[in-house]
Order: C-alpha cells, then structure tokens, then sequence
C-alpha cells in the first residue's frame, strides 16, 4: 500500500452556494495517489457537497476541481477510473442482485466477473433475489459490489458501513484493503471516528464549510493531552501527578506527554505500595480533535 506525491484529486478553493447560502467555504485539499484519506467533519459542514463536486454530480460554484488532471465532469475520461458508493443506493427494486451488480458493472465501462463480487460481499446466495427484498445491510453490500466492480483507481465510500454489522464490516474493509494494495486510492467519509483513525492516512475534518485539520491521526491527535484515569484507596498518599476527580470516584490526569507520566505514576504507586485500580491509559482519541474543533 505505498502512497505517492502525485495528487488523483486536486481541489483548489473550491466554493459551492445554494441560493445565499455558502455550503462550502474556499475549500483546497488534495488526495494522493495509494492514499486513503477520511473527509470527515460535523453535521452539516459540507462534506457531501464537496463530493458532489469531486464526483462530477454538481458544479462548484467557483474554484477549480481535478480529478486525474481531469474535469470530473469529463465523464469519459474519469468515470470508467472511478468507482462511487453513495449514501443511498440508486437501484431499481425490481431488478435481482445479479442483475444489479451487471447493469452497474456495464456502466461502469469496466470488465469483472459478477460471482466474484456476489462473493465478495457474501451476496451469492441472494442472487436470485429482488433488491426489495434485501435488508438494509445487504443493500449496503451490494452498493459496495458495484463501486468496485472492475477494480477501479479511485473509490469514493460514503458512509460505507452504515447498518452493516461487524462481520460485514470485517469484510468490507478486507476487499478495501486488498483493493488498495493493487494501488487504488480511497476517499472515505463516515461518522464512525474509530474506523477512520483505524484505516486512514490522511483525515481533512470539515466544520461549518471549511477545513479546519488536516494529517496523520498523529499530527491531529498530538495537539491535544491524553488521559491517564485511575482510582486511589481511602489510605492512599497524595498522587505525584496533578489530578482532578472524575466519575465513580475515579481520578484523571490529563497529559501531553503520556508515555513519560505513566511512567512517573506507577513508579510512585510501586514505591509506596499503592494499588492503581481501574487504571486506563487513553490516548487521544479523534473523537476528543472533533469536540475540541466542534467548540471552536
Ligand atoms: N440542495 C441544497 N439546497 C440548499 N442547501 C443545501 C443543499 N444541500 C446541502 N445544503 C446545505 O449545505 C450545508 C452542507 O450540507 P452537506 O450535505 O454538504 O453537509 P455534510 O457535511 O455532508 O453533512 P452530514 O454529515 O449531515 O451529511 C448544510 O447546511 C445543508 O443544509
């Protein structure tokens, strides 16, 4: 799964207005080539407008957008490279799944075998069946199916794992794997935070139209302390670290140097024989990067 510099999307002050209203804010960013990079952010801030205009469904309202060094409206020459797993899947209740993923599979303009993919997805046994009559994670799976039908160079996942439960989950991010290590680059937006500090390379999280963070999970998470939580006995000394008390009686110390403290605390507990019970040591988690952006 190498990554490299050159950029398969190019977003350069992209602004996108409904009426008055200004969705997306001199928006630029850039998505490289092997890359998975999470567009992340709160209710509202604009994420899927700015897909709309990456995927070629909207015209920005000003700025310019590259796709492959393309015009993403240019359908010809970007769309058979891309694959798109959209929030809600636009097919016909009546066709079967097999139907399904071989009428998306044709226009896509890519060339697959339908039973690898009904595999894929642990579809094969509903081939046969109406899309209406698949339960709302089995629909997930099949629009899974059709994005990457044919392998495609760049695949969009909005929301991907919605409604699936865990085992689905597993295998979908085991076909996103093996999808990248034959060089595809991903674009993922969800609001389940663990799964993108778990798979990205790079998060952009967007707030109120602009993009507020960008990197690594390190770099975003590294600006804020970590935690360290434990509980004392009544007879305890006075920890060596400055604490103030939590739930249940718990005791929390905040820290930016996570590594270093802990060592201080459990020398201090071992050299008085203290015992630290419950004792948790949270890194920082992206969760506490979108709070901390979300009160900005
Ligand atoms: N067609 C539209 N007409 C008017 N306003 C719109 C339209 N589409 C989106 N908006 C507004 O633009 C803003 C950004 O919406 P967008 O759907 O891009 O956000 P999002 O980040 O994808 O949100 P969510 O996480 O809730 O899906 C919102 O305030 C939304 O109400």
């Amino acid at each position: 799964m190498s990554t490299s510099t050159t950029a398969v999307i190019d977003v350069q002050s992209l602004n996108m207005k409904y009426g008055d209203f200004h969705a997306v804010k001199d928006l630029s960013f850039q998505v490289r080539r092997g890359e998975l990079y999470a567009l992340l952010g709160t209710n509202g801030a604009g994420k899927t407008s700015t897909l709309e205009a990456v995927e070629g469904h909207r015209a920005a309202t000003s700025g310019t957008v590259r796709v492959f060094g393309r015009d993403p409206r240019d359908r010809g020459g970007v769309r058979p490279r891309t694959g798109i797993m959209l929030q809600e899947s636009g097919f016909s209740p009546d066709l079967t799944v097999r139907e399904s993923v071989r009428l998306f599979g044709t226009l896509s303009r890519r060339t697959d075998r339908v039973e690898r993919l009904l595999d894929l997805v642990d579809l094969s046994h509903r081939a046969g069946t109406r899309v209406s009559q698949l339960s709302g994670g089995e629909k997930r799976r099949l629009d899974f199916a059709t994005a990457v039908y044919g392998g495609p160079e760049l695949v969009f996942l909005d929301e991907p794992t919605t409604g699936l439960d865990i085992r689905s989950r597993d295998a979908l991010w085991d076909a996103v794997d093996r999808l990248r290590e034959d060089g595809a680059t991903v674009v993922l937006t969800t609001h389940y935070l663990e799964e993108a500090q778990q798979r990205a390379d790079r998060i952009g999280l967007m707030h109120q139209g602009t993009l507020r963070r960008e990197g690594t999970v390190s770099e975003l998470t590294r600006t804020l302390p970590a935690t360290v939580r434990f509980s004392l006995p009544p007879s305890a000394p006075v920890p060596p670290l400055p604490a103030v008390p939590g739930e249940g009686g718990a005791l929390l110390v905040e820290t930016p140097a996570l590594q270093k403290d802990l060592h201080v605390l459990l020398d201090w507990a071992r050299d008085h024989a203290v015992e630290l019970r419950d004792l948790q040591a949270g890194p920082t988690r992206l969760d506490d990067v979108f709070r901390a952006m979300g009160a900005e």
